[in-house]
C-alpha cells in the first residue's frame, strides 16, 4: 500500500480551500446576477442585455448605439431593457416627465464622463442637483447668447469666412475640380462661431483651413473610449486617478485637448485679478452672474464640445440630405430667390420668415438628432412607474433619441423619410392642432428640457438659420459619392467624415 505523503496531504487541502473559495465567489456572484436580472426581468428587451452590459458594450464598440437603441424600443415597446440595470425610454410625454426639475430623477454616473479636469465638475458633468441649479442661473444667459454683445455680427463674421474659404480653395469649374470634405470645414465653422463667442478669439480654423491644435483629431482617437466608459461609468473613477491623470492631456500640451485647455485657462486668468479683462462674451457673462475663477477653468471645455460638434452634426446630416434630394434643394433655394430682399449674410430675423428652410431645419433636427446618448437618470427612492412598468429606486432609465424622433406613431407613416413638407401640411381643427403640437413639442427634445434643457439652442438655431442660405444661394453643390456619400458612426457624439463634395459657382 502506498501512504500519500504528508507534503500531498498539505497540497489537496490547499486545493480544497482554493475550490471551495472559487465555489463561494461563483454563487456570489451568480447570486448577484440573479438578484439585478431580476430587478428589471419584467422589462422585455434583448437577452443578452437582461444579465449583462455586454450589448451595450458592443454596440458602444461599433458606433452604432443609438441604432441599436432605436431597433430596441421598436421592438420590445417604449421601455425596453438594454443593460443588467438599465432601461430605455421612447415615450416623449415620460421623457419629459423624468426631466421635469421636481421629478427626484438625478443624473446617472455616466455623467462623470464629461469632466475634463479630473475631480472638477462642469454644468454638463454635475450630478448635484443643487450645485447644477446654481451653475445653470450662473451660465444661462451667456449659453443662449443674451449677454453676449454683438453675438449675431459675430456669427455673420465666421460665416463670411466659411464663404471665403470656399472661394478661395474649393470652387469646382469645369476645367479645375476642387473637391472638399463638407463634414470638415462644416465643424471648423461651429468650432470658429463658438470660440469667437465664448472667448472672443478662435484657433481660426476656417482661415488655416486646419484641425490647428489637433483638437479633432484628439476627439476621434478619444470620444470612442468615452463611449465604452458610459456604459461602465466606474472606469472614470480610474481614469481621473493621479497615475492615469499625469498621462492624460495637461495645459502645457502643444496639440490636442491639452492646448484648448492651455488656452482656455489663459484666457480665464485673464479676467481675474488685478488687471482682469472685462468683456461682454460668454465667459465675461459667466463671471458677471458670479462664476469663480476655478469653475470657470472646467466650464471653457464644456462651451466648445457642447456647441460644436451638436451644431456641427446637424449641419453635416441636414446639408446631406438637401442635397441629395432634387426636389428638396430646388424648392428650398426657389424660396430663396424669390425673396425680394435677403441682407447677405441674411439675418436671423430674415430666415426664421422663410417657411421652407424652418421646415428644413427642423426635419434636420429630427432626422439626426446630435445627442445619441443614453443620457441616463437614476431612479429615487421608492421607485417609479414609467409607461405602464415600476421601476425600482436605483436603476437607470435613459432615452431612445432616435427611437423617439422616428416614430411613425407621432410622425406618420413616413417618419424615416426626411420630408420637410410633414412641417408645412396641418389641416384645420382640434385634432390636427393637437398633432402639431406634439409633433413639435417632440422634434423640441432633441435639445432635452426641463432641468436640462440645452441653453445652447438659440446659438444653434442662429447657426443654422443663416449657414444653408448664404451656401445655397451662391453655389451648386453635388454629392462626389452618392453611393457612399459619408462616413458616420457614433461615439458619444456623431462623428462624421468624407462627406465629400463638388461645390460651384451658380449661374447668374
Ligand atoms: C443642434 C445643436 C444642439 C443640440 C441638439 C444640443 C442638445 C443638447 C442636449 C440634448 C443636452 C442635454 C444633455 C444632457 O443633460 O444629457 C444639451 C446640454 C447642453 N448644451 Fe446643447 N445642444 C446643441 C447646441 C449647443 C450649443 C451651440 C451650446 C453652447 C452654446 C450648447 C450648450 C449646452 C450645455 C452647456 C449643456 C448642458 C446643460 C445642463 O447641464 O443643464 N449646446 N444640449
Amino acid at each position: 500500500m502506498i501512504l500519500p505523503s504528508y507534503k500531498s496531504a498539505e497540497t489537496s487541502v490547499s486545493v480544497q480551500l482554493l475550490l471551495v473559495a472559487l465555489l463561494g465567489l461563483s454563487v456570489y456572484s451568480l447570486t448577484q446576477r440573479f438578484i439585478a436580472w431580476s430587478r428589471l426581468s419584467h422589462i422585455p428587451g434583448p437577452p443578452l442585455a437582461s444579465f449583462s452590459n455586454l450589448w451595450l458594450v458592443w454596440h458602444a464598440y461599433r458606433g452604432t448605439l443609438p441604432w441599436a437603441i432605436k431597433d430596441a424600443t421598436d421592438k420590445y415597446g417604449s421601455l425596453a431593457r438594454v443593460g443588467l440595470n438599465t432601461v430605455v425610454n421612447s415615450n416623449p410625454e415620460s421623457v419629459v416627465r423624468v426631466l421635469q426639475p421636481c421629478s427626484g430623477f438625478i443624473r446617472a454616473l455616466d455623467y462623470q464622463a464629461a469632466r475634463f479636469r479630473p475631480g472638477s465638475d462642469n454644468i454638463l458633468s454635475m450630478r448635484d442637483e443643487k450645485a447644477h441649479k446654481v451653475l445653470k442661473s450662473k451660465t444661462t444667459a451667456g449659453y443662449n447668447g443674451k449677454d453676449v454683445e454683438g453675438l449675431e455680427g459675430q456669427i455673420d463674421k465666421v460665416v463670411e469666412t466659411f464663404i471665403d474659404l470656399i472661394e478661395r480653395k474649393y470652387l469646382s469649374t469645369s476645367t479645375d475640380y476642387r473637391p472638399v470634405d463638407l463634414a470638415r470645414i462644416t465643424q471648423y465653422f461651429t468650432l470658429d462661431v463658438i470660440m469667437s463667442i465664448a472667448f472672443g478669439s478662435n484657433f481660426g480654423h476656417l482661415e488655416s483651413d486646419s484641425d490647428v491644435y489637433q483638437y479633432l483629431h484628439m476627439m476621434e482617437s478619444f470620444m470612442p473610449m468615452v463611449a465604452i466608459i458610459l456604459v461602465y461609468p466606474w472606469l472614470c473613477d480610474i481614469l481621473e486617478s493621479r497615475f492615469l491623470h499625469m498621462m492624460g492631456p495637461k495645459d502645457t500640451d502643444k496639440t490636442g485637448m491639452g492646448k484648448v485647455m492651455g488656452f482656455a485657462k489663459e484666457v480665464v486668468s485673464q479676467r481675474f485679478g488685478p488687471k482682469k479683462i472685462i468683456r461682454k462674451d460668454m465667459l465675461g457673462s459667466f463671471i458677471a452672474h458670479g462664476m469663480t475663477q476655478d469653475e470657470a477653468n472646467s466650464e471653457t471645455l464644456v462651451q466648445i464640445v457642447a456647441g460644436s460638434d451638436t451644431t456641427a452634426t446637424t449641419i453635416r446630416a441636414t446639408f446631406l440630405h438637401i442635397i441629395s434630394s432634387p426636389h428638396i434643394y430646388s424648392t428650398l433655394r426657389k424660396e430663396i430667390d424669390n425673396v425680394s430682399h435677403l441682407s447677405s449674410p441674411v439675418t436671423d430675423a430674415e430666415a426664421k420668415r422663410l417657411p421652407y428652410l424652418q421646415a428644413v431645419i427642423e426635419e434636420g433636427l429630427r432626422y439626426w438628432p446630435p445627442i445619441g446618448l443614453l443620457a441616463s437618470k437614476i431612479v429615487p427612492k421608492g421607485g417609479a412607474t414609467i409607461n405602464g412598468f415600476f421601476l425600482p429606486e436605483d436603476s437607470s432609465i435613459g432615452v431612445s433619441t432616435m427611437g423617439i424622433q422616428r416614430s411613425k406613431e407621432i410622425f406618420g407613416a413616413d417618419a424615416d423619410e426626411f420630408r420637410p413638407e410633414r412641417w408645412l401640411s396641418f389641416g384645420e381643427g382640434e385634432a390636427e392642432k393637437a398633432r402639431e403640437k406634439r409633433m413639435r413639442s417632440t422634434v423640441g427634445q432633441v435639445f432635452a428640457s426641463g432641468k436640462y434643457t440645452c441653453p445652447g439652442r438659440p446659438v444653434a438655431m442662429m447657426e443654422l438659420n443663416k449657414i444653408f442660405v448664404e451656401v445655397l444661394r451662391k453655389y451648386d453643390i453635388t454629392l462626389v459619392n452618392p453611393s457612399r456619400p459619408w462616413r458616420s458612426v457614433y461615439a458619444g457624439v456623431w462623428m462624421q467624415k468624407d462627406l465629400c463634395v463638388r461645390i460651384s459657382r451658380r449661374a447668374p
